[in-house]
């Protein structure tokens, strides 16, 4: 059914959000204040809806820079027809809402910590690539129809270095593995001149070395074949042992100001023991070790954990292992750090520091949540009811996304709450 209906909010995921006969409707690529013509797909109370035309314009909206956006649908970025501030704003309102409305945790949270740079702020790019004849191409895919990918010609957020790897990746494709008619790429920056290039997929890759050779750029290289279990090093031009294969956060610079954040919220407790899950290569695991914490860093990548095992002093240690598995020996300590992937908290970890609160032990004084999924996260909370809200700062990771970044400091809830009947 076609409607005219008016944009009120931007939904976790981006959709703009508005309602027509009866229904919440959700529109992609609307801005607040839009008045829109769209096709409606009911589902019960909700719809889909398709952007027909923008009837009259609202304030905020803008004229996306990046050609892919409109023309190719690039399903990357959700936001560039948004300005900045307005992002900004749709993003902190998506944090309050789910905490709200999924954690029952009325707090107001307030502006997103912005990133230094709006565009070329990604240092990875991970693109799908596609056999088309004797060619390959490399692209994201379209927003409203996953199995469709175009083909990159530029990412205007993407780094430019990461970008021109890129090119010259397509322009060897020819050795790539030849078994495979679909692959998968992952292009990191790891310094001015170089990146690391992990390839998924193909059974057989005998011109693996030449295809090293014929792209300079490439310092490392890394190789998933298909329906292999575990990574292996292919080829390494460099001396330093720093993962290149293993999480790194996308945007440097917010990267950085996130890490400062954690650790000045981490030393505002003062802890002496600190448990760090989901610790990646270790970074902030370090910098409290060095500052006087015995540190356990929990990291389930095994690269990860053992490029983190080599820098953490004496006292402090690494674990290679799940969160779900390990936390329970890790425990007690003063101070717990949980920084998981976007699917959130295992049952399992929720649980286990809900109970450190209500067990004989000494519990922790705070817990820090790194979130990169405003919905995992208040799912979490509200699996956490002795765990207190004391603040929560977001930050814009990930400019032109629906992404966000969240941190929440955490203390036990005094008195505790009744339990439910
Ligand atoms: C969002 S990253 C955070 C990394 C690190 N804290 C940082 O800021 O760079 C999540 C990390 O959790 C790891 N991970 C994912 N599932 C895990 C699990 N069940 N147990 C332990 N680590 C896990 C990933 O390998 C990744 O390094």
């Amino acid at each position: 059914m076609e409607t005219e209906l008016t944009i009120d909010s931007i939904a976790a995921g981006g959709d703009g959000v508005g309602r027509a006969e009866g229904m919440v409707a959700f529109v992609p690529r609307t801005a607040p204040g839009d008045v829109v013509r769209a096709r409606l797909q009911s589902a019960g109370r909700f719809a889909r809806g398709v952007l027909d035309a923008v009837v009259s314009p609202s304030p905020v909206r803008v004229a996306p820079p990046c050609p892919h956006y409109e023309r190719d649908r690039c399903g990357g970025c959700q936001l560039q027809h948004l300005a900045l501030e307005a992002q900004h704003e749709a993003k902190r309102r998506i944090i309050e809402d789910s905490l709200s409305r999924i954690a029952r945790r009325e707090v107001a949270v307030p502006p997103v910590v912005a990133s230094p740079r709006e565009w070329r702020y990604r240092r990875k790019l991970t693109l799908a690539m596609r056999r088309r004849g004797s060619a390959w191409i490399a692209g994201l895919r379209e927003f409203d129809d996953p199995d469709a990918v175009f083909a990159l010609q530029d990412c205007p957020i993407t780094d430019e270095r990461v970008v021109a790897a890129w090119r010259a990746i397509i322009d060897a494709a020819e050795l790539l593995p030849r078994d495979a008619r679909e692959l998968r790429g992952a292009v990191r920056l790891l310094d001015d001149a170089s990146v690391a290039f992990t390839l998924e997929g193909g059974e057989r890759w005998p011109t693996a070395e030449r295809f090293f050779d014929a792209v300079p750029a490439i310092a490392a290289l890394w190789w998933q074949p298909a329906g292999a279990t575990r990574r292996r090093l292919m080829l390494d031009r460099r001396s330093d042992a720093a993962p290149g294969a293993s999480f790194v956060q996308v945007n440097p610079q917010v990267g950085a100001l996130l890490a400062d954040a954690v650790v000045a919220a981490a030393q505002s407790h003062a802890p002496r023991t600190v448990v760090d899950a989901y610790a990646g290569a270790g970074d902030v695991a370090l910098r409290l070790a060095e500052a006087g914490a015995r540190v356990v860093a929990i990291e389930l990548d095994a690269e990860a954990s053992a490029y983190s095992a080599s820098r953490l002093p004496a006292g402090s240690r690494a674990v290679a292992a799940r969160v779900e598995d390990a936390l329970p020996e890790a425990l007690p300590a003063e101070l717990v750090i949980v920084n998981p992937p976007r699917a959130g908290l295992d049952a399992q970890v929720t649980a286990t520091l809900e109970a450190a609160l209500q067990g004989a032990g000494p519990a922790p004084r705070a817990l820090l949540y790194v979130s990169c999924n405003p919905a995992t996260l208040a799912r979490d909370l509200a699996r956490m009811p002795s765990w207190a809200v004391r603040r929560v700062q977001p930050f814009d990771m990930f400019p032109q996304t629906a992404h966000v970044e969240t941190l929440v400091e955490l203390v036990p809830a005094s008195p505790p709450p009744e339990p439910s009947a």
